[in-house]
């Protein structure tokens, strides 16, 4: 079955303003517009896109809190608007604004306050419980009230705080924005494990390229309300024709007009002594053993295409 079934979701707001002494200007944005998307039974899937693309409002429908304007949406086989309750106890959801923990209190009474809402038995919470804290290194600020934690800190209290009642899937809006490097990493490391213990689904949206390359397989990409992309990282690559880069730094000149099979000529620099091939395909053997045959080579290196470059031109469209 899958966790997430969305077909052509939409959802448009309408907002008015002032325009002039006595009209009103009603425009209409779309800000979900024919979204569809299937997420399986532990997978996890990075749902990006340049600010305004709609992921907040598409993460918002998916979790009950907005009412779509039109399309269909099941999460764990629920209407998330209708069955508001019930889809509570099968998901977990950390929004940067929302907290779940109780700031006066240790973090870990907030823990044992969230067992009892959600009627977790005692054995099963413990277990999580440990877990959560071994791979996010929790017991060091266990007892520390949440209004004194870091904000990494606090955001490894969140993703535990919304695990501990086993959700079937996870979702995540921007875990790792704002926080320290240890954090960061730690958070990163842990959606990692999650990702391969496989019990639970994660929408991820994230501005983080290194999230992104560190974690998730399948990436959808929204801009404007559409999805523009639905594959792995290399395919995005593909599709957007990033291509890998060729450095050689050479004993002599480069001699003007030589060609390289598999290979375009983009720069020659440092007094013809360094050049620069952007490759036609991905092989980059056949390229530099040509190179190697053709010229003196003192050194080269071999440039993956940056993944900022590829998201920078998805999002430029
Ligand atoms: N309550 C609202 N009323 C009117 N317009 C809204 C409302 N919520 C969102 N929008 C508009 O809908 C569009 C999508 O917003 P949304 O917050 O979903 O984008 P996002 O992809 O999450 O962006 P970001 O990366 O900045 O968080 C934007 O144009 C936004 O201005």
């Amino acid at each position: 079955m899958m966790i997430i079934d969305v077909s052509d979701l939409r959802k448009d707001f309408t907002t008015s303003r002032k325009a002039g002494r006595f009209r009103r200007e009603r425009r209409t944005v779309s800000a979900v517009d024919g979204v569809s998307l299937s997420v399986e039974r532990g997978e996890l899937i990075g749902y990006i896109g340049p600010n305004g693309a709609g992921k907040s409002t598409t993460l918002k429908m998916l979790t009950g809190v907005l009412t779509p304007s039109a399309g269909h949406v099941r999460v764990c086989g629920l209407d998330p608007v209708r069955s508001r309750v019930q889809l509570a106890r099968r998901i977990g959801v950390v929004f940067g604004q929302r907290s779940q923990l109780w700031w006066d209190l240790p973090l870990r009474e907030s823990f044992s306050l969230l067992r009892h809402i959600y009627q977790v038995p005692a054995a099963e919470h413990a277990a999580r419980l440990r877990v959560c804290a071994d791979l996010l290194g929790l017991d060091e600020f266990a007892a520390t009230p949440v209004r004194q934690l870091s904000l990494g800190q606090r955001m490894r209290g969140e993703l535990t705080a919304a695990l501990l009642h086993g959700p079937e899937v996870l979702f995540l809006d921007e875990p790792t924005i704002g926080l320290d490097v240890l954090s960061k990493q730690a958070v990163r490391d842990f959606l990692g494990e999650l990702d391969r213990r496989g019990d639970t689904a994660v929408v991820l949206t994230t501005h983080d390229l290194a999230d992104i390359e560190k974690l998730c397989e399948r990436l959808v990409v929204i801009d404007h309300g559409r999805v523009v992309h639905d594959g792995s990282l290399d395919a995005l690559h593909a599709a957007y024709g990033s291509r890998r880069v060729v450095v050689a730094d050479l004993d002599g000149e480069w001699p003007a007009g030589l060609e390289i099979p598999g290979a375009a000529v983009t720069s020659v620099a440092a007094d013809g002594r360094r050049v620069t091939l952007t490759l036609a395909g991905n092989a980059a053997g056949e390229v530099v053993a040509a190179l190697a045959r053709a010229v003196p080579l003192r050194d080269l290196s071999v440039q993956e295409p940056e993944i900022e470059d590829v998201v920078a031109r998805v999002y430029r469209g």
